[in-house]
């Protein structure tokens, strides 16, 4: 796992194998102890289309990414469920870099700048 300088980490277990979320949680004790101490975590349950052969209670798996604030979704890549839910929560949760934005929150425009003449040598 990468993390210097990251904002946010998604880590992806499957609801099918209970495994998977036995390893997420060490992915996340990894991230805390060694990741920025304000990066944004949301954890997704991957295969929410097969809850049929379901390994991971949807309750148990929220219970325990609300005791580390982060964000939880159950998710389906192949049915399409939820794909753009965590990035647009994380993208709620990150602080922005931005302290003193224009005024107006309008943006500004970037002009170009007058070139200075070239000075020649005769
Ligand atoms: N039913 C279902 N199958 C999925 C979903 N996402 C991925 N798969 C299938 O799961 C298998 C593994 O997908 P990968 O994208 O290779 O994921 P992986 O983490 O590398 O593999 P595994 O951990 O072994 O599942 C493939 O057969 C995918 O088609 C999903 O949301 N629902």
């Amino acid at each position: 796992m990468y993390h210097r300088g990251s904002a946010a980490a998604i880590i992806v277990y499957d609801i099918t194998k209970e495994e998977t979320f036995s390893t997420l949680k060490n992915w996340v004790t990894e991230l805390r102890q060694h990741g920025p101490p304000s990066i944004v975590v949301a954890i997704a349950g991957n295969k929410c289309d097969l809850i049929d052969v379901r390994e991971v209670m949807e309750r148990d798996a929220k219970d325990y990414t609300d005791s580390i604030h982060a964000i939880f979704v159950e998710t389906s890549a192949k049915n399409a469920i939820n794909i753009n839910e965590p990035f647009i929560e994380i993208s709620r949760r990150i602080p922005s870099t931005d302290a003193n934005p224009p005024s107006g929150g309008k943006g500004f425009k970037l002009l170009r700048q007058p070139s200075k003449p070239k000075r020649s040598c005769c």
